[in-house]
């Protein structure tokens, strides 16, 4: 019965999705069968290394991949109201994907200057944003475009929505870029790194704004991070990446106390995590991520892996630890021990 509930729930689901780069008469397996479901107003955190794959990943599910990249192989669906979308048979440039794009599928990025113009007021682009996806007048834009900087805990939004990016400090525009990104009433928000340029006190405000509006709005969240502290405290689910690969998934309050993979009990060991008390190891993840045109066969990290052995030269196959706890290693059990 919870197991057909959980299915009914999925928002979003990514299943087998191999994205590959080529460069130089050289092909880049960067996201290489990956699966997962966002759950309906739920979050879930993507987390890993830097170059591990969660950009693109986002990338492929906007279908905004950069050049020299491709989906090969796999299943991006997409459950709206309407039936089932499947992204990745969409022309990337065509009309169905594009109002997709902002009005069901919304993205906020590290840098907000990625999506605002510098040379527009912000409530200009918000309101365009209104008009092209919600067939809206231009005064009743312009009132809820107000109404969204007030949500988003922007102070005097009357005046501020007639002013430039420019003007706003780095925690305001970020709200700016938000408020732009929930307009639509997206179903999902992605948020890839949506806080990392930003001091601490700005971080925790702008991830409580989003927790706030997963509330309000009922979005669904696919937060973006290398900080398993953040996805301690803000996710619902949580899937950890390594050299394209999820290694293991599942409720974040499961994995985060019983990890199963050597990968996520080191990045784990690695920070320190609220609510463990002062007396925290921290050891850092030796070695570093192999070159991602040259990779080891096998698991991938086996390299940096204590609990290597001659198996590991085969890829360990999905197994779960629980109904909904999966783990991709050979040496789970002595893991969890
Ligand atoms: N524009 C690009 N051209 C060539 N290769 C790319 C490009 N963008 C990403 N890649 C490659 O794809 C793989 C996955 O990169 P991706 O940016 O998704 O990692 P990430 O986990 O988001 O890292 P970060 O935290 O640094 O953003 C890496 O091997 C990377 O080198």
């Amino acid at each position: 019965m919870e197991k057909e509930t959980r299915e009914n729930d999925v928002i979003l689901r990514v299943k087998d999705l191999k994205t590959f780069f080529y460069t130089n008469n050289r092909c880049n397996r960067a996201i290489n069968g990956v699966s997962f479901d966002i759950r309906k107003g739920k979050t879930l955190s993507i987390v890993g290394e830097s170059g591990c794959g969660k950009s693109v990943t986002a990338s492929s599910i906007m279908q905004l991949l950069p050049e020299l990249s491709r989906i090969e192989e796999g299943e991006i669906t997409y459950f709206s109201s309407d039936g089932e979308v499947n992204i990745e048979k969409l022309p990337k440039n065509g009309k169905k994907m594009r109002s997709l794009r902002g009005s069901d599928i919304a993205m906020i990025f590290q840098d907000p200057m990625t999506a605002l113009n510098p040379v527009y007021t912000i409530g200009f682009q918000i309101v365009e944003n209104l008009r092209a996806h919600m067939n809206m007048s231009r005064k009743d834009a312009k009132k809820r475009a107000v109404e969204l900087l007030a949500q988003m805990g922007i102070p005097n939004p009357e005046q501020r929505v007639n002013e430039y990016p420019h003007q706003f400090s780095g925690g305001m525009r970020q709200r700016a870029m938000i408020a732009m990104a929930m307009s639509c009433n997206p179903k999902v928000l992605i948020a890839d790194e949506p806080t990392t340029a930003l001091d601490v006190t700005i971080q925790a405000q702008i991830f409580e704004l989003m927790m706030k509006l997963k509330e309000d709005f009922d979005t669904a969240i696919l937060l973006i991070t290398h900080d398993m502290g953040v996805v301690n405290e803000v996710s619902d689910d949580m899937a950890v990446m390594y050299m394209g690969n999820i290694v293991e998934s599942g409720e974040t309050r499961d994995v985060i106390k019983h990890p199963a993979h050597p990968y996520t009990k080191a990045l784990l060991q690695s920070i320190p995590i609220l609510g463990k008390g002062r007396n925290q190891d921290l050891e850092p993840i030796r070695g570093s991520t192999p070159d991602p045109y040259n990779r080891p066969v096998g698991c991938q990290f086996r390299d940096r892996c204590d609990y290597m052995t001659e198996k590991c030269g085969e890829m360990p196959p999905e197994e779960m630890v629980s109904e909904d706890h999966m783990v991709r290693c050979w040496h789970w059990k002595e893991v969890l021990k």
